[in-house]
């Protein structure tokens, strides 16, 4: 699977490492940025990077890091198509996929260590939508709302 990642200053410092456990799991990484440190930069272009990636299906999830994780995630889901949330449990970042086809998680470096971080990813990462009659009802109904306007 093509995963993308990217990141502002506030998420810097986790990319890295986190960039290595999806490899180490296996899977292709679409690294959009920020590759280096920059005060200056916005989370929101990195928002828009991840969610133009999987719209045009040059990946198929992506993982997006700020301070808080709540900025990136705001962004994003402003786009068509993009289901993202902040996780700071295991349990939510799959369970998000698993139910509510979540396709970006976005993390806070500033909130959460490494090896949160670390397992957070590998949940996300590993997760697949299930499919189910009720999931798949919701699901459209959240679409409804996205066409809504
Ligand atoms: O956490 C964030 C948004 O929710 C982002 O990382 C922002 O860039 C954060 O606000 C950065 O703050 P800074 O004072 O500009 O470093």
């Amino acid at each position: 699977m093509k995963i993308a990642i990217a990141c502002d200053h506030g998420g810097f410092p986790l990319k890295d490492q986190m960039k290595q456990v999806i490899e180490s799991m296996g899977h292709e990484v679409v690294d959009l940025g920020a590759h280096e440190y920059d005060k200056h930069d916005d989370y929101p272009d990195f928002a828009r990077y991840i969610g133009t990636a999987i719209q045009h299906g040059n990946a198929e999830k992506g993982v997006l890091l700020c301070g808080s994780g709540v900025g990136a995630c705001i962004a994003a889901n402003k786009m068509d198509g993009i289901r993202a949330s902040v996780c700071h449990d295991v349990y939510s970042a799959h369970q998000g996929v698993e139910h509510d086809a979540m396709n970006v998680l976005c993390l806070g470096s500033r909130i959460i260590g490494p090896q949160l971080a670390e397992d957070l990813v590998r949940a996300f990462v590993a997760a697949e939508f299930s499919g189910e009659e009720r999931h798949e009802r919701r699901l459209e109904k959240v679409n409804a709302l996205e066409n809504a306007g």
